[in-house]
Order: structure tokens, then sequence, then C-alpha cells
């Protein structure tokens, strides 16, 4: 965590994105600062993860603009934002059920960053030496979030924070200056949690801004620099964990929903 840089890395400009009648996201305003952890929270339903596909290219906004430092990304595709510097997990565990942790790591190389599929067939120099230097750096992630001694195991067979961690290890391998991390740690026991906000701080001070959505409060709060809320697409209030934790408009806008009391 490094709140001394002041650059932002992320900034989300006046973003709205509605289904049918739905404002999913609604004129939503703000930055991320480079090296923070930054969280968004809000109640069910409040655009979290339609954010999330805004800024990953998933789906396109009806207005607004999203910069990755000087780069405009608005409405770029999802492997040219990813070529760029954004990398994301997914809210429900997304693994290839035949393949094992080294081989879902190195495929999503390829994968989210456009790799071409003819020299990989041909099998040309080139390609086996970027072959060599892709697993080298998938060794060291690997070491780094602890699944180097089972990686030839199916990944889709793993305990859940495992998977998790397979994940994170795949979003690392485009070597990303941001992650996303939708509910990283929904579903996962109290020892699963405990690891996983460790091994964010770790990926942290690596140099990687987080932006992560949560309902776990424990979390946000000991883990956020920056914490922005949201509730009808809309942006309630921005600030550090100790100013949101009871914030009127917080407390009102949670009151009754499980989600404030985790
Ligand atoms: N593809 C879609 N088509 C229609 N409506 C959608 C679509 N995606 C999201 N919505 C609606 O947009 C609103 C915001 O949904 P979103 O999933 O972004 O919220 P969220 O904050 O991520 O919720 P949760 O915490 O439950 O995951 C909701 O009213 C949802 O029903």
């Amino acid at each position: 965590m490094n709140s001394n840089n002041r650059t932002s890395i992320l900034t989300v400009d006046h973003l709205s994105k509605s289904f049918g009648g739905v404002k999913a996201v609604n004129d939503l305003s703000f930055s991320v600062t480079q090296n923070n952890i930054h969280a968004i929270i809000g109640p069910n339903g409040a655009g979290k993860s339609t954010l999330f596909n805004l800024i990953t290219g998933v789906i396109s906004p009806n207005e607004g603009k999203i910069q990755l430092l000087d780069t405009d990304i608005t409405s770029l595709r999802p492997d040219k934002i990813a070529q760029h510097g954004i990398s994301r997990t997914f809210q429900n565990i997304r693994l290839f059920p035949d393949m094992t942790v080294f081989e879902t790591v190195l495929i999503g190389t390829y994968l989210f960053t456009g790799g071409k599929l003819l020299p990989a067939v041909l099998r040309t120099k080139e390609f086996r030496e970027k072959e060599l230097q892709a697993k080298a750096r998938i060794e060291e992630i690997l070491q780094f979030v602890g699944l180097w001694e089972i990686r030839h195991e199916y990944a889709a067979k793993l305990s859940y924070g495992n998977q998790r961690r397979v994940e994170i290890a795949r979003a690392l391998a485009t070597n990303p200056l941001l992650l996303l991390l939708d509910e990283p740690t929904a579903g996962m026991n109290q020892k699963e949690t405990k690891e996983l906000m460790q091994l964010f701080s770790q990926v942290n001070t690596q140099g990687i801004t987080i932006l992560i959505i949560a309902h776990d409060m424990h979390l946000v709060n000991t883990l956020s620099d920056q914490i922005t809320v949201i509730n009808f697409g809309e942006k309630l209030v921005e600030g550090p964990p100790e100013l949101i934790q009871n914030h009127p408009a917080v407390m009102e806008a949670y009151m009754g929903r499980a989600e404030v009391n985790a």
C-alpha cells in the first residue's frame, strides 16, 4: 500500500450504462490511485459487476470515458484492454475442467494477450523462445501464489481457495498494472479468506494496483486505502476506511442488508 504516490492509474469519468429501463451505472466518476488497494462496495444490485464489465470491455457504456493512465480504453476489446495492463478475476471462478494448474496459467497468457495460433502450431523458433520465457515467468508466479508444488494437479479439482489462487496466477501472468478482483473471497472459509488477504497485500507490494469488489467489511477495512461506495449505480460516498465505516449514508444504504454485518 502506498498512498504517497498520487498518480491516477484508472479514471472513470461520467460513466453510464443502462439495461432497458435499469440504470445499472449512472453518471459514475472516480479515480484509482496508483499502487493503492481501492475497494468498490455497495448493496446487491448496486452496479459493481457492471462497472467491472465496463472497465474490462465486456460491455460498452452508453456514456462516459474510462482511462488507464494516459490511454482512453473506453469500449476497447477485452484482449486489447488486457494488453494495456488490466487483468481480472471473476465472481464465479472460471476454470477449464481438463487443465492442470500450470496449463491454466500458461494458456491464460495466450488467451488474454491475444497470442497468435499459427506460430504456436508451427512451433517456430520465436514461438519456442517466447514459450520458454513464459514458462519461467509462470514458475515465478506459481511459487509466489503458493501453487508450484501442485502445478500438475487439475485446477478445477483443487480446494476453493486454491482455485482462486489459480485465477489470480492466471491474471498475474499477463503482467497487469491493475488487477480487478470481483468478490474474491465469496464462499471462502475464514482460513482461506485470511490467506487470500495476505496474498492480495503481497501482490500489491509488488507494485500492482488493486481494485476490489467485496462484501466482507473486515477485508475492505483492513486492506483498502480508499473505498468508493455505490448505490443504484451512483457514487454515494468515497474515502478511506475510517471515513466510510460509520458514515450515515453508507449505514442507510446497507440498512437491513446482511452484508453490513459480514
Ligand atoms: N445483462 C443485464 N441485463 C439486464 N439487467 C442487468 C444486466 N446486468 C446487470 N443488470 C441489472 O443492473 C443492476 C446492477 O447489477 P450488477 O450485477 O452490476 O450489481 P452488483 O452490485 O454487482 O450486484 P451483486 O452485489 O448482487 O453482485 C441490477 O439491477 C441488475 O439486475
